[in-house]
């Protein structure tokens, strides 16, 4: 507590108005922001020495009034990254030649970082400055990898039109005579209408709803066929993942999911950073796969749908599966699920066919599998189950449930840190948030790896979302991720006691100018924000501070 109040801005709040006309209201879920590079980097060759580091996460949520169950406290963290990487800038693709993280793992090795960079003011392409403002990741980044290069080419396919109708068609079998486009509902329906999955993965897990889609791909929820669990499938398009998101490893382990030849190993730094964390506050990793259009990021599930339809609207969906399979693939029509808000979605596993599958045994052979009627997935959205749902529910959530809510977020921001990870992209859309309130972090696309010991790295990119990009983002000067992730902590902090962002526009931002809130706040809240918004990076609030903080002190045992 000391350590905070002798470091902490103690300077006095200061709100400006809104102007008239501008909402501040979270109308708008996403909006692209891009930051392009306009310096040169120099990137040099490091010796790397290897160390151990662990970070233990012993946060007390005992005094935390959780709103509908106690919280179980978030559990140890561990890194399992032994690198030989160059992190220290997001610039030149990350060449890690690692040994793949196997976890749980009880410490890691981490290498120091080297890269020098000439640095130079940001360009930032769009800055709209009205509500929540935009989202996304750099666009149009140069491709290091050729999938032609170096990929095999896709295993022939059985289709199984009984686990996803019109995925897994071979180029053969679709028909040649016109047909009426099918009218599919969502992303990864129409993508993957004529794609021919991974034949491990379409034997192993069923294609379920639609949980959202981005910059990257689109996510789908899909059922463990064995044991039925609910795992999340995010599906990543090699061709928008820019050159500084791959990370290339010495192997990635005994992964049958990945089609690549022997030898080092390319894949999305999003499941290498997601594979190295072990985090009850973190999605966890299950498994990968590739294709040549395609990487499969499998993952815990979490989170509950929040969004009330107003009214079923049913969903009709026609899906030409070509002569193989179209007495499979009938016309389907779905309605929305209606849920309240925290009532769990029934996730029962459904009949779904297992490994064992007869149809995978003889490919040639017709299975009564492709009798049964197809599953109707994912042909529909699932509402989402993100922090950002979940509030437009409540508007804006009481101290109690804020305070336990925030806890958490800091608690993995600050787990993470201790291993040297930004996210890069805090946001409440990145938190999937189940009914007792439980919030996990996900989408690591925009997140870094850095040595912890040693001073943060400048970046010049920025890859994240602008209604919550730090002041010296905004201005477009080179920035740390640390003190950048602490001031997206604060845009949280206020979008979760006041259900609005803490800026008019971005150029309120850029100076600090807090608008005032509308609520009524508790004054500790209120200084917890102003410190994390702090313009001045050398007098904002750390993480380790904000724990320290006497809005939060009481949750966090000292270490
Ligand atoms: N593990 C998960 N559990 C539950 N829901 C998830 C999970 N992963 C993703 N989602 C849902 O899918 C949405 C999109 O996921 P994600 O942010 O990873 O995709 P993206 O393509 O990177 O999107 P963006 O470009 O907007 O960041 C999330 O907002 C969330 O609602």
């Amino acid at each position: 507590m000391e350590a905070f109040v002798s470091t902490a801005s103690r300077q006095p709040l200061s709100f400006i108005t809104p102007s008239p006309g501008f909402s501040q209201s979270r109308l708008d879920k996403t909006r692209p922001l891009s930051v392009t590079l306009g310096s040169s980097v120099t990137t040099s060759t490091m010796s790397v020495t290897p160390s151990p580091l662990s970070a233990t996460a012993t946060p007390d949520f005992a005094a935390a009034q959780a709103p509908a169950s106690p919280l179980s406290p978030i559990g140890a963290v561990t890194l399992g990254l032994t690198t030989a990487a160059s992190p220290q800038c997001d610039e030149p693709m990350m060449d890690a030649f690692a040994t793949p993280p196997q976890a749980p793992r009880a410490s890691s090795s981490m290498l120091a970082g080297g890269a020098r960079a000439t640095l130079s003011p940001l360009q930032l392409d769009s800055s709209p400055s009205t509500g929540r403002l935009p989202s996304k990741k750099i666009k149009g980044a140069k491709m290091v990898y050729s999938p032609s290069d170096a990929m095999p080419p896709t295993p022939p396919l059985t289709p199984r039109p009984d686990l996803y109708p019109g995925a897994a068609v071979a180029a053969a079998d679709i028909p040649t005579s016109p047909s009426p486009p099918p009218k599919l509902a969502t992303v990864s329906a129409r993508a993957l209408q004529f794609h021919a999955l991974h034949p491990l993965f379409a034997a192993t897990y069923t294609l379920c709803e639609e949980l959202g889609s981005g910059g990257f791909g689109f996510v789908v929820r899909a059922e463990r066929n064995h044991d039925g669990a609910s795992v999340a499938v995010k599906f990543i398009e090699r061709a928008k993942i820019p050159s500084h998101g791959w990370v290339k490893l010495r192997s990635w382990g005994d992964t049958p999911g990945l089609t690549q030849p022997t030898g080092p190993k390319l894949v999305p730094m999003e499941a290498f950073v997601l594979r190295s964390i072990r985090h009850e506050g973190v999605v966890a990793f299950i498994d990968l796969f590739e294709d040549d259009k395609y990487f499969y990021l499998v993952m815990e599930h979490h989170g509950t749908p929040w969004q009330i339809p107003e009214k079923d609207v049913p969903v009709e969906v026609s899906v030409s599966t070509g002569p193989a399979s179209s007495a499979m693939a009938p016309t389907l029509t779905s309605s929305w699920p209606r849920l309240a808000p925290g009532q769990q979605q029934n996730l029962t596993p459904t009949s779904s066919p297992t490994m064992a599958s007869p149809l995978l045994a003889n490919p040639s052979s017709p299975s009564p599998n492709l009798l049964a009627p197809p599953r109707p997935a994912p042909m529909e959205r699932r509402s989402s189950c993100d922090l950002f749902e979940c509030i437009e529910q409540y508007s804006r959530f009481d101290e109690a449930t804020a305070k336990y809510v925030f806890a958490q977020i800091v608690e993995i921001v600050y787990s993470l840190g201790q291993m040297g990870i930004c996210h890069r992209d805090l946001k409440d859309e990145n938190l999937a948030i189940d009914n007792r309130f439980r919030v996990k972090l996900i989408d690591f696309g925009s997140a870094v790896i850095f040595d912890p010991r040693q001073p943060a790295p400048l970046y010049q990119r920025f890859h994240g979302t602008q209604s919550f990009a730090s002041a010296e983002i905004l201005r477009g000067e080179p920035y740390q991720a640390p003190p950048s992730e602490v001031w997206s902590l604060g845009v949280l902090l206020s979008i979760l006691v006041t259900g609005e962002c803490p800026f008019v526009n971005a150029d309120a931002a850029k100076v600090g100018a807090i608008s005032r809130p509308k609520v009524r706040l508790n004054p500790e809240v209120e200084h917890l924000m102003h410190a994390c918004l702090e313009v001045d990076i050398s007098k904002r609030i750390t993480v380790s501070q904000i724990r320290r903080h006497p809005w939060l002190s009481a949750l966090f045992r000292p270490r």
